[in-house]
């Protein structure tokens, strides 16, 4: 086999639901230096009419046999993990094992201990390990995130994002099923989230409020949350998601000296507003950048996300960490996804949600959630009596002694 930098890339498409369609339009349009060498799924006719479609050989065996068939293939350089998020564990580790690169969609694993398990065996393998946050390679967030680190809006203060649209609450929509890691937090939530980390770091303090339903018998998955968190030097950011209502799904960067507003579909940004003041200005002016979306290669079927095209700048950041040697993707770094997931876990304790796979105490805290939630007024009142009575009692003593000791009091 001709070395990498004399060939295209080989992409390997784990999964054939939505998101991986959309993905492989994005290689099939950076052709000229990628291609898909293989889609596996666990229904061959799915797997047989996404490689017809997009290119590639299928894979050859039913169930998950065939996942493990593409993870050990020899033309595969690169594995794109696109099923639900309860697997994405175990797919990024063997993957590993069998010497790929991989991009895991968001969120990289359930919870922040499959997280930090799948990070460390990246670096150990010394292969590229990305979590597909497509929003961080995009022009429009780079150029946001260049902004801020130049001072163009002074020192930055808060952040504030939303994605929250109205969606199908029931056991059908796989987004609504704990079994398999779902729920608002874990689809959308990322989003919004991850706005906030990846300008202002790991937050030191998290509250988060949501809504809760029940649609399989699993058990529960929080449908709306607003999350609220306070970062190094009193910075803070508010998150809010889910499936509720319409959302502004707009994220908005705020500065002593100015903003940057990604309007909606804050996810998938095309334009930037810049409103700040210039040297010398006392009024800020506002300044609108543009960035056309890639073009959808013809004959291929719809899009089924909007602006989906722009999936390409995340082919194009892997493709070009992998080529330069990296480990890491520089939009969306390892650490980055480690608090991350630590603020996800956070979130669902507080919320109430967990999964089979999280540990003892994540399960135990989130089922313990309402009644802590139900209790804190009363602990803060108990708190509050404990305080008054524990004052007048010490300032009774010291009365007291004192006038035992005959002072004037
Ligand atoms: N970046 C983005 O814009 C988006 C990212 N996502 C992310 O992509 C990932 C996949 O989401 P999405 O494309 O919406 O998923 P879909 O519901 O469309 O597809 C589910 C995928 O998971 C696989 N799967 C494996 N085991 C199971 C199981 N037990 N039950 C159900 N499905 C199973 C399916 O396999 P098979 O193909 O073998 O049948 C299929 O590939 C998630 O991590 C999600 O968060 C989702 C939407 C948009
Ligand atoms: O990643 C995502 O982006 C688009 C949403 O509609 C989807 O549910 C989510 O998983």
């Amino acid at each position: 086999m001709e070395p990498l930098d004399k060939r295209k890339l080989r992409w390997g498409i784990l999964g054939t639901g939505r998101i991986a369609k959309d993905f492989c339009a994005a290689i099939v349009a950076a052709g000229d230096t990628n291609e898909i060498a293989m889609v596996a799924g666990r229904r061959p006719n799915a797997a047989k009419e996404m490689a017809e479609t997009y290119g590639g050989r299928p894979s050859t065996v039913e169930g998950g046999g065939a996942y493990e068939q593409l993870e050990r293939a020899d033309d595969v350089d690169v594995v794109y993990v696109a099923v639900v998020h309860k697997f994405h564990k175990e797919h990024i580790l063997r993957s590993l094992v069998c010497g790929k690169h991989v991009l895991c969609e968001k969120p990289m694993c359930l919870n922040a201990a499959e997280t930090r398990a799948v990070v460390a065996a990246a670096r150990v393998a010394g292969r590229l390990l990305v979590e597909g946050h497509w929003t961080q390679c995009w022009p429009a967030a780079r150029e946001a995130r260049t902004l801020i680190r130049n001072g163009a809006i002074g020192e930055l203060v808060a952040i504030a994002s939303d994605f929250s649209y109205p969606n199908k609450i029931d056991a059908s929509n796989t987004e609504c099923q704990n079994e398999v890691g779902g729920g608002a937090t874990m689809f959308v939530g990322p989003y919004p989230l991850c706005a906030a980390l990846r300008s202002l770091g790991k937050p030191e303090e998290v509250h988060a409020v949501g809504s809760l339903a029940k649609p399989t018998p699993a058990g529960v998955i929080d449908t709306a949350a607003a999350v609220t968190m306070r970062f190094a030097g009193g910075r803070l950011a508010v998150a809010t998601y889910g499936w509720a209502s319409e959302g502004a799904q707009q994220t908005t960067m705020m500065g002593t000296h100015g903003k940057i507003t990604l309007p909606q579909p804050a996810q998938a940004p095309t334009v930037l507003k810049l409103t700040a003041k210039k040297d010398g200005q006392d009024e800020p002016t506002e300044e609108v950048r543009e960035f056309p979306l890639p073009k959808h290669p013809p004959g291929l079927p719809p899009l089924l996300y909007p602006n989906a095209e722009g999936q390409v700048y995340q082919v194009r950041a892997v493709e070009e960490a992998i080529r330069r040697g990296e480990t890491e993707c520089e939009h969306m770094p390892l650490d980055a996804s480690m608090h991350l997931a630590e603020t996800m876990d956070n979130v669902r304790a507080q919320l109430g949600v967990a999964f089979a796979k999280d540990g003892l105490r994540a399960r135990l805290a989130a089922r313990l959630a309402p009644s802590r939630r139900a209790l804190a007024p009363a602990c803060l009142t108990f708190g509050a009596i404990c305080a008054v009575s524990l004052t007048s009692a010490l300032a009774g003593a010291f009365l007291t002694a004192a006038t035992a000791r005959g002072a004037p009091v």
